[in-house]
């Protein structure tokens, strides 16, 4: 399937053109908001572009991390080299387990400037999007197997100016979301079921990033759940560039040395 990737198929127009190059530099997104349609497309850019910037990203999720001295972990990670901070956010009822809401995603924003991504395994998203776009989420990204409209879920997000992400769990299909994918700039295969840190690596997802990496060449790929030195380099051949790590992490005393193992096992 060819993807729309909404770019005009010739050149604009001149004057066009210079407003366009204006908008489109960096420096242009520091200095002011750009408001399109009312929605603040800068701090998307921004967020998007980063995780777009690197190769590949490891993005420890803090699932597991010591609540009692969340500063300390940030630091550490941040020492340690990361990149970037995926948060879970679960709600006891799309999963059976229950974490952390819009507070602790607050918490993490004013200890660092590093992209957030906020994973949503949450029933009803459309109620709580703006909540932690609010809160200080970079991006946000939702299950396709929520019982609400899924592709209205990812218009707001879109709205809110973050990054807009849809999670698959191993169940689902590629193709089955496959129409959403042109209304998203992430996509994530879990490799786990949806629920809870430290579970075995699942190798269904690596089909459907490979699906997903041929299809939209520009789409993000994502894999979360079971990631470790032993399964992230068949993730990063298969298309991915973001990983979620949680246990190869939080499982370790040295956080730089699991970023190291990890990054030398992608070759990088
Ligand atoms: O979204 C989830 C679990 O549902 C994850 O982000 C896990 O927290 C990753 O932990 P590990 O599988 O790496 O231990
Ligand atoms: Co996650």
């Amino acid at each position: 399937m060819e993807r729309k990737t909404g770019y005009p198929p010739f050149p604009p127009p001149g004057s066009i053109r210079i407003l366009l190059a204006i908008a489109c530099t960096p420096l242009a997104f520091l200095r002011r908001p750009i408001k399109i349609g009312g929605m603040d497309v800068s701090r998307q850019a921004e967020a998007v572009q980063k995780l777009r910037d690197e190769q590949a990203i490891i993005l420890p999720s803090l699932l597991q991390c010591d609540f009692g001295n969340l500063q300390r972990e940030i630091h550490s990670l941040e020492e340690a080299g990361v990149r970037g901070f995926h948060l879970d956010v679960m709600d006891g009822h799309f999963v059976p387990n229950l974490t952390y809401g819009m507070p602790i995603v607050e918490g993490v924003r004013k200890l660092t400037s590093l992209p957030i991504d906020v994973h949503l395994m949450i029933s009803e998203p459309a109620k709580y999007v703006r909540q932690f776009a609010d809160a200080g989420a970079d991006s946000l990204t939702v299950h396709a197997e929520i019982e609400q409209d899924t592709s209205e879920v990812l218009k707001m997000i879109r709205q809110l100016g973050v990054g807009v992400g849809l999670a698959i769990n191993p169940a689902t299909s590629f193709e089955s979301v496959e129409s959403l994918l042109p209304l998203c700039d992430l996509l994530l295969p879990m490799s786990v079921n949806a629920g809870f840190g430290g579970q075995q690596f699942n190798p269904v997802a690596l089909e459907k990033l490979r699906q997903a990496r041929h299809n939209f060449p520009d789409l993000l790929l994502e894999v979360d759940g079971g990631v470790n030195i032993g399964t992230i380099a068949d993730c990063y051949s298969a298309g991915a560039t973001l990983f979620v790590v949680g246990s190869a992490i939080f499982g370790q005393d040295d956080y730089r040395q699991a970023l190291e193992g990890l990054t030398a096992a992608i070759g990088l």
